[in-house]
This record gives C-alpha cells, structure tokens and sequence, in this order.
C-alpha cells in the first residue's frame, strides 16, 4: 500500500492493465507504450486484449460506418474497468470527445506518409495501366484516382499480413498502407515508394497514437501516461483533427490533412478530394503558437473555414455518401 505525503493511505493501483486489439499492429503499438508505462511508473503492466465490432466484422469499413468501430469496444472496456488504459490509432478515432473519458496522452508521432507495396519494386508511376491497387480508405482511393485515374482501385479489407498477401499471391499488383503501420511490424522492406505528405496528404493524426483513460484516473496511472506526452504530436494532430471535426458538419468528402511545427509556427495544410478524384480543394495556413492561446484550433478554423468556402461541402454528389 503506498501513502501520500501527509501519511494518509490513498487506494492505488498495483498494475497496469492496458486494453488492446488483438490484431498484430494493435499489439506491437500497445506494447510500445506498455513498456514506456511500466518503465515511467515502476509497475508491472499487462495487455488486456478486446474484440471490437471492427475487427469481428468482414464489411468494408465505409459501409460499416467508418469512424468508431475500433474505438467503441475499447472505450467500454475502459468504462467496465476491465483495463485502466487503452491504446488507439488517432486516425481511427472520431473527433467527437468520449463520455467520461479523455485523451491523457499522445506519445511522439512516427512516420505520417502512406506507402505504396506494389509487386516488383513498382511505384505509382510506373505501375502498367489497368494495374489493380487495394484500398479500403476512401481518401487513398481519391488520391489514387486523381494521379492514376487508369488504375484500378480495389476496396479490401483485412489486416496489415493479409493486405501485403494480397500483392505476394498476385491477387493485387500493389497494397497502399500506413508507414507506420508498416515499420511497427517490421515490414518496411515490402515498401517500393513512400509518398510524400504535400502532395499525398495522409489521415488527420495517421502514425500517432492515443493513450485514454477515464476521466477521473487512478493517479500512478495519469502520471505515467502523462510522461509520455509529447507536446509537439499533440499540437500538430489536434490541428488535423480539428479541420477534420469542424469539416464533418458540411462535407462528406475525403480529407488528407498534414500539420508541422517549425521556429515557433505551426503549418497546416489541408485538401479535400472528390470521391472520383476529379477535384480537390486545398487551404493552407501558418501562425505563430505565441500569439494565440488555442494555435492548433485556431489555424485548424482557418484551413476549415477556408475549404468551406472555397466549395468543400459541394465535392460530393448528392445521395452518393449511403
Ligand atoms: N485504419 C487502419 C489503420 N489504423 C492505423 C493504422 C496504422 C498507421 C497509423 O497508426 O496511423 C492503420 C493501417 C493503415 O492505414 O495502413
């Protein structure tokens, strides 16, 4: 039983339970941070593995109805107090903030770039016409089709292996996927091109993770989450988000968003694709993080507001989002 330093006994934890997907990218980036807790708090921590509706389910994930699927199981998981932490991708997680939870950390983000793994070294421009390309995000998809509208863009759903199987049996000539992802499992080496994120913007927050906990936390359990905070990941992935979550009122299209700190700015860049990849819309803006309280959100509503503006809420057709 530990005390505090007036003596008095206070209830706290022995371990630390962290809640996680069992899926193999799920489990590589929990026990990341499971080693970076156990090392920040001096306690044990152990992988609580959980079975969301996201990974039970073979629907693609647009008509699954993409945000959320990973996240909800998990979330319960924390609420039941099956687990004191658990660990998300933030790119798969909704903008909405949860009930009686919150974001308690954001460790250092990886690589933020999609890669494309294509069968014989091949890249976007030197894949043949016709050549076959699976994706289940809507956004990659966009993209595709906007710089190879000759390609054919196959919606697949299914784990990092699985995917990268899809290219080694020859069902597909190439897979695009997450960087980071990729480098948690090890598997960079099925990497033929990386793209880079001002002309391919990626997921708001893709390559960073989330650590929530209930809002209230056991205090050994905040302090270790909050020594892995990054300030820096936290800035650039809220601004991201937040275009994201401001854009999901009036526009149903697929958004890239790329945000980065330099010499006392913050970058954000944002771009909204027509489904086809026909159009696109892009706003950019920068500001100074000493001359505003809130410099994420506040860059965050001028890239919003300007997208808006510029004809964002029109990119989709009427009756094509289900
Ligand atoms: N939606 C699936 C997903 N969620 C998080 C990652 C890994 C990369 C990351 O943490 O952003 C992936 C795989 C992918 O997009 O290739």
């Amino acid at each position: 039983m530990q005390t505090d330093r007036r003596g008095a006994a206070a209830v706290t934890v022995e371990l630390i339970r962290l809640g996680t997907r069992a899926s193999a990218l799920a489990m590589a980036q929990s026990q990341t941070v499971a080693d970076s807790l156990a090392k920040a708090s001096g306690l044990p921590v152990e992988l609580v593995p959980i079975t969301t509706e996201g990974d039970r389910s073979k629907q693609s994930l647009s008509t699954l109805g993409g945000t959320g699927v990973f996240a909800i199981g998990l979330r319960e998981a924390l609420r039941d107090g099956r687990c004191d932490v658990v660990v998300h991708s933030l790119k798969d997680l909704p903008t909405a903030p949860a009930e009686g939870l919150m974001i308690a950390g954001i460790p250092k983000r990886a690589d933020a770039r999609d890669a494309v793994c294509a069968r014989d070294g091949m890249t976007l421009d030197t894949l043949p016409p016709g050549a076959t390309v699976g994706t289940g995000s809507p956004r990659r998809a966009a993209q595709l089709r906007r710089r190879r509208p000759d390609l054919e863009v196959v919606d697949i759903r299914g784990n990092v292996d699985t995917r990268l199987g899809k290219v080694a049996s020859g069902d597909l000539d190439a897979v695009m996927l997450a960087a980071a992802g990729l480098a948690r499992l090890g598997r960079l080496e099925a990497v033929t091109e990386f793209c880079t994120l001002d002309g391919w913007p990626t997921a708001p927050g893709q390559g960073a993770l989330a650590i929530e906990t209930v809002a209230k936390p056991d205090r050994v359990v905040r302090s270790a989450v909050a020594s892995i905070e990054h300030r820096p990941t936290r800035l650039t992935v809220t601004a991201e988000r937040e275009v994201l979550r401001i854009l999901e009122a009036g526009c149903a299209a697929p958004i890239g968003a790329h945000a980065l700190l330099d010499d006392g700015l913050i970058f954000l860049s944002a771009r909204v694709y027509s489904p086809d990849g026909t159009e696109h819309i892009t706003s950019a803006h920068a500001l100074y993080l000493d001359d505003d309280p809130r410099p994420a959100e506040t860059v965050a509503a001028h890239v919003a507001r300007e997208l808006l503006s510029l004809g964002a809420g029109e990119l989709v057709p009427a009756g094509s989002i289900s």
